[in-house]
């Protein structure tokens, strides 16, 4: 028997992408909309009840309108929205978050991907907190590169059908210290309150970096940079697609200057860990349409089906 698979959102930015994936998986049918009835309540509920799993790659509104049209105990659902990522009735989509995470994942029917920045922390971070070393109320700060793809079709357009001087520069944005990531960021990464986030989109397509500065002063237990890429290393030694980079931060210039494009077009995310006995910087690595959102649906949609988790990603 073929999995159905349909993609609600076929024509937007992770939609796509996701399709892509799909492409290069074996034993499954995908199942398409014709573009004038992508917004068609009828068709899209016709094809969400006949799917086995379904990507939600909408905006929330029509995320919960989606998984209000099904009507069976059948049909999976992925959702690449910030709709339900803290729902007590849904899965948080992050496998390599915690041992028994996966086995969530596989026995749920509703998975919410992780945010974009939010993957990016809570890997880095998580382990951290989890093992006595950082205090659950460090007063946590946090700042992402990424590019523009990660604002879907509107942001893309707006950069690529537009010479405005201001968009040649990097761009802070979220600076009401409000981002729609911190409720998961807080919730996942086992601190008492969410770190102060300041994302900035950069010219160019795909490609996040997350960076975390850490005061080793301020932590449980004394540890050196030295000694938090050891312990980070060790958490993620079995994980496929995080990992962590050894302890040599000038190996990971290019003449000088940090590569976060690197990732790109994979579903890695790399962790890197700067620094020395006083101070330490730690850097996710990864695209935001990979790890960042259609990756991780695929390798979640992996794990439901009890597909090996890196089908149509490696
Ligand atoms: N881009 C990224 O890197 C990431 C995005 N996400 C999240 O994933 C979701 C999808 O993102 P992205 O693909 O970037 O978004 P886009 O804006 O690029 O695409 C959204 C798609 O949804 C369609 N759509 C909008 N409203 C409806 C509706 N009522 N019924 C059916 N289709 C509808 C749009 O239609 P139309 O073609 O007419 O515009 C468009 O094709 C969002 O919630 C986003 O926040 C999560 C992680 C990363
Ligand atoms: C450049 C840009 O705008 N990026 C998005 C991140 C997209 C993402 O992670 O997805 P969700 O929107 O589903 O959370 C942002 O920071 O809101």
């Amino acid at each position: 028997m073929k999995y159905k698979i349909f993609v609600d959102g076929q024509e937007g930015t992770t939609g796509p992408k996701i399709h892509d994936y799909l492409s290069k998986i074996a034993d499954i049918e995908v199942m398409k909309i014709e573009s004038e009835k992508r917004k068609d309540y009828k068709a899209r509920r016709a094809l969400i009840n006949e799917a086995d799993v379904v990507f939600l790659c909408l905006p929330d509104d029509a995320s919960k309108d989606a998984v209000s049209m099904v009507s069976n105990n059948k049909t999976k659902l992925i959702d690449a929205s910030t709709a339900f990522r803290t729902d007590q009735d849904w899965t948080y989509g992050l496998p390599e978050l915690h041992k028994n995470q996966r086995s969530k994942i596989q026995s749920s029917s509703r998975v919410a991907v992780p945010g974009c920045h939010a993957t990016g922390f809570i890997l880095a971070i998580n382990p951290l907190v989890g093992e006595g070393i950082i205090p659950r109320d460090y007063p946590m700060s946090c700042y992402a590169l990424t590019g523009y793809s990660g604002g879907g079709k509107k942001l893309i357009s707006q950069y690529q059908n537009s010479n405005k001087e201001q968009l040649f520069a990097p761009r802070q944005y979220a600076l009401n210290l409000n981002h729609k990531h911190l409720p998961e960021m807080r919730l996942f990464s086992g601190l008492n309150s969410a770190p102060l986030f300041t994302p900035i989109v950069g010219n160019y397509y795909q490609g996040d970096a997350v960076s975390i500065p850490l005061l080793p002063r301020m932590f449980i237990k004394k540890m050196t940079a030295r000694d938090v890429q050891e312990l980070l290393a060790s958490y993620y030694k079995d994980e496929r697609f995080v990992r962590v980079a050894p302890f040599d931060s000038e190996a990971y210039l290019e003449e000088g200057f940090f590569n976060l494009m690197k990732c790109n077009n994979t579903n890695y995310l790399d962790i890197f860990v700067f620094g020395h006995d006083d101070q330490i910087l730690l850097v996710s690595r990864f695209d935001n349409l990979g790890k960042g959102a259609s990756g991780a649906a695929i390798q979640n949609m992996n794990i439901m089906l009890g597909f090996d988790e890196g089908v149509g990603l490696e």
